[in-house]
């Protein structure tokens, strides 16, 4: 209860000196438990279980790791830090942006888990908790250092209880979508997804970017396609949730910053008002198998609803989309 909590000390996946709420367990010891954010915000330690064993524990019987504890104030453990630090300052997003508390709207308890699997260059929403890898060194740093990387995977969370956009072809691109528009909105400085734990020996680049998609290759399509007519229309990735998300990442973009897209100028409105169209069209108008058509409508019903029909709002929200390609 509200005595036990006090003030921690640790740094960051990024050497940064974090302070936040944790717990005084009964024997003196502290531990990564917040209970002042919903029914709390816990960070446990996965001992390295392999990723799919840890998964199948975690839905089967709700196995989260191992409490990670200190017996003084200071933790050590710089992944565990940032996963509690980041997941606090998401559920702050989530509450003063939008009222929203906690990602099932009844203030469920944040769980995540690091140091999943070994070298494990993966984060995931499981349907129960995060799960975040420590990377190679290479292609990764602790993915739980990453803020819009939390954001990620807690919108993830977002849509499972309110669109449950089903993660498959477009509907799964516009679930994928979603979650790196809230991340870049989240981690307010970029429009890139996690850049701040992506190839520590590469400067300036990141998994991916919503300013400009297609100065980015991958091994599916190779440039990231900014237009509907790229889309990628292969099995692979869920049928491309991952590079397909690229075209609506866009025109949330231009739609926020506005510019000119194969010949489509947009009239940019703002994060705070393209932040407010994404969160209602996936919470109040997006279904589980809404494509990027009704993504479209979705986003036009959400800024009329939100600005008025006639209103700034909703031009951009056509013109991004007609920009992409999208009617
Ligand atoms: C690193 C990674 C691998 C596979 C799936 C996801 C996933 O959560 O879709 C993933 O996390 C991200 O994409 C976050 C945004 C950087
Ligand atoms: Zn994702």
């Amino acid at each position: 209860n509200a005595i036990d909590q006090v003030t921690g000390f640790g740094k960051g996946v990024l050497d940064q000196k974090q302070m936040f709420e944790m717990t005084k367990g009964e024997n003196g010891n502290y531990f990564l438990f917040d209970g002042t954010r919903g029914d709390g915000i816990h960070t446990f330690h996965a001992q390295h279980i392999n990723p799919l064993i840890f998964n199948l524990l975690s839905q089967l019987a709700d196995y989260t790791g191992e409490e990670l504890t200190s017996d003084h104030k200071y933790f050590s453990d710089p992944a565990a830090v940032s996963a509690q630090v980041n997941a606090a300052d998401v559920y702050d997003y989530y509450k003063e942006t939008f009222g929203r508390d906690s990602y099932d709207d009844q203030g469920a308890k944040l769980i995540s888990s690091v140091h999943v699997g070994t070298n494990w260059n993966n984060a995931a929403w499981n349907g129960k908790q995060m799960m975040y890898g420590d990377g190679d060194g290479e292609t990764f740093i602790p993915l739980s250092g990453a803020k819009d990387v939390i954001a990620h995977e807690l919108t993830h969370a977002v849509t499972d209880t309110s669109s449950s956009l089903v993660y498959q072809d477009e509907s799964g691109a516009l679930n994928e979508s979603i979650s790196d528009i809230m991340g870049t909105m989240v981690d307010r400085e970029d429009w890139k997804m996690g850049e701040d734990v992506y190839t520590p020996g590469i400067e300036g680049d990141a998994l991916r970017t919503l300013k400009d998609p297609a100065s980015y290759t991958n091994a599916l399509t190779g440039p990231y396609p900014d237009h509907y007519s790229k889309r990628y229309t292969g099995e692979a990735d869920n049928g491309g949730v991952h590079i397909n998300s690229s075209i609506n990442n866009k025109a949330a973009y231009l739609i926020s910053e506005g510019g000119t897209h194969y010949g489509v100028t947009v009239e940019g409105i703002g994060r705070e008002a393209t932040e407010q169209i994404y969160y209602h069209a996936n919470t109040q108008y997006l279904t589980s198998t809404s494509d990027f058509s009704m993504m479209r409508q979705a986003a036009i019903e959400a800024a009329a609803a939100l600005y008025g029909e006639s209103s700034a709002e909703v031009e951009a929200v056509k013109k991004g989309y007609d920009a992409v390609g999208v009617q």
